[in-house]
């Protein structure tokens, strides 16, 4: 293709080196993965891999390329193995000076997403990135890749690995356990969703230590983590309410978690789209495509700056190559219609006048019996968390009915907060919030939508919805809560600085603590994590 635009793109982050060409569609792609002899991937040896192949791997990428086409060299610049990223940048420095074209420095996590919207020509989906080191579940929303929820610990591919090793089995793990899952019934190990958040860790020290038989250790692994992957995942279509979900990273190549997700988006009439095998794992052609649309969008570094980030996050990534996307519909899920509502997990119908049912779904991706018992303890715990938070001052709906998945409790009547937002109604919702985190409890989904004025008075106002509440006392937690209602207000009525500050004062009014909760918030905003 004489005379168009072609990008050469190198990925080494990990495990590996891999080069391509990409013009109008893929040119070439090349590959030589490391794979450690014993043990995990050493970040020095697998740098020492790369730069002993990547002259060959480069080359064959370049074999029927004319040089004068290539107008610029892309590379991972992070997140990843320091040795590693230092190896590659090196080199497409050096290529990029010699040819005399534009650099670009591409975030690993980005190019996984964009090479899986252009290979299946998905337009704004929310995406599920499990990979070895990352686990994270991603919208687009003004100009960035928003991380709606993310592991707190390990990434998924790592905690499969490292179990996998510990039971003596080779590098990488993830496939191995995939296949004696297949033939395991599963046993039952911690599931650890935490908010909109996931944990690995304590999964997988659970599964080194269980003495079933390894097929169905293999089995309960995958059927919890996965779970826990796709639940975020729905939680954040529901919220966001987009109508794509798209799977990458490594981990995407294990055919039932395809399975669970393409279930949970039949379920959600959401459409599920995941690359072919050569696209989802790490690979030189999400480089090289990514460099291509940033070149165009005009995101190149000058070589001095092009420094390399082994924490790169996707969420530091300023996207100016697609275009914005409107505001996240906060609470359009939870609208009733013809007396009922669905959220991502539960299903609300209004029962006479008085009353209301909340009955919990059953999830056709999860396993049966996780199922059965995740639905029976978050009906449980909704409803001891409602009668506590009573106990503590905190106009709740009062519970008439607990079933295994259902509670039946009082029709609270009034209007979303969202509709009514004036300052006396925030600065009351500030008080109810300051009574319930005094009493140990975070609600865990503070939107506005989720807060009803009402009352004899009007201005009374009651908090709904404790799905995704727990127990905690911890600044961070509270502050989150905090964090996550401020968000809806700025989405809501952007511009009304004031109601913040109303809650604020009313938060304060009712709470003791609320000072270093509120210093907090301010913090965790810095942080530009997408809580929610
Ligand atoms: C920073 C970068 O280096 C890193 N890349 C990475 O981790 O490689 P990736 O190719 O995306 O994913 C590798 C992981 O994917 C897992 N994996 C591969 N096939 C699998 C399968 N069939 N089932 C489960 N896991 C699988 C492997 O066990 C390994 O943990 C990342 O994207 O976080
Ligand atoms: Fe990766």
């Amino acid at each position: 293709m004489p005379g168009s635009r072609q990008i050469l793109g190198i990925e080494g982050t990990a495990w590996n080196l891999s080069a391509a060409v990409f013009g109008e569609e893929l040119i070439s792609l090349h590959s030589n993965p490391y794979s450690p002899p014993n043990g995990g991937i050493h970040p020095r040896e697998a740098a020492q891999h790369h730069a002993a192949v990547l002259k060959d791997v480069v080359s064959k990428a370049l074999l029927d390329v004319d040089l004068k086409d290539i107008s610029g060299v892309a590379f991972s610049q992070g997140p990843g193995l320091g040795p590693c990223l230092r190896t590659v940048a090196t080199a497409a420095r050096s290529i990029a000076i010699a040819l005399n074209v534009p650099l670009i420095g591409v975030n690993h996590c980005v190019a996984h997403v964009e090479i899986g919207r252009h290979t299946c020509g998905c337009d704004d989906p929310i995406v599920l990135y499990a990979s070895g080191a990352n686990t994270q579940v991603l919208g687009f929303l003004k100009s960035r890749y928003r991380i709606f929820g993310e592991t707190l610990d390990i990434g998924l591919g790592n905690a499969l690995d490292k179990f996998a090793r510990s039971r003596g089995l080779p590098h990488p793990g993830g496939p191995l356990i995939e296949n004696y899952a297949k033939k395991g019934s599963p046993v039952n190990l911690p599931y650890t969703v935490k908010g909109m958040d996931l944990a690995f860790s304590g999964l997988m020290s659970a599964a080194k230590d269980c003495k079933a038989p390894i097929e169905d250790v293999c089995a309960g692994f995958q059927e919890t983590a996965f779970a826990m992957c796709v639940e975020v995942t729905e939680r954040a279509l529901a919220h966001s309410g987009k109508n794509e979900v798209l799977l990458v990273g490594g981990v995407g190549a294990n055919e039932r978690l395809r399975e669970m997700l393409l279930v949970m988006c039949e379920e959600r009439g959401a459409e599920f789209f995941v690359p072919e095998k050569k696209f989802i794992g790490d690979n030189g052609a999400m480089i090289a495509y990514t460099g291509k649309i940033m070149l165009e969008a005009g995101q190149t570094i000058p070589v001095e700056n092009s420094g390399v980030n082994p924490s790169y996050r996707s969420d530091d990534v300023s996207v100016l190559w697609r275009r914005d996307t409107g505001d996240i519909s906060y609470g359009k899920a939870n609208l009733i219609e013809n007396g009922t509502a669905r959220g991502a997990e539960a299903v609300v119908t209004i029962l006479g006048d008085d009353y209301v049912v909340k009955r919990r779904l059953s999830k056709g991706y999860r396993n049966k019996e996780l199922d059965r018992q995740l639905i029976a303890e978050r009906t449980r715990a909704e409803a001891r968390v409602i009668s506590l938070a009573r106990r503590g001052g905190v106009l709740t709906p009062i519970i008439k009915d607990v079933t295994d998945d259902s509670l039946v409790m009082e029709n609270i009547k009034g209007d979303m907060l969202k509709l009514v937002l004036t300052d006396d109604n925030v600065f009351n919702a500030g008080i109810l919030v300051g009574r319930l985190h005094k009493c140990g409890i975070i609600h865990g989904d503070l939107t506005t939508s989720n807060i009803i004025v009402g009352g004899k008075s009007g201005h009374v106002c009651y908090l709904i919805d404790f799905g995704l509440s727990y127990i905690s006392s911890e600044t961070e937690s509270r502050g989150v809560d905090v964090h996550v209602f401020f968000q809806t207000l700025e989405s809501t009525a952007p511009g009304h600085d004031n109601l913040a500050v109303s809650f604020s004062e009313g938060y304060k009014s009712a709470f003791v603590d609320a000072d270093s909760v509120l210093e907090r918030v301010l913090e965790i905003k810095q942080r530009a994590r997408y809580l929610h």
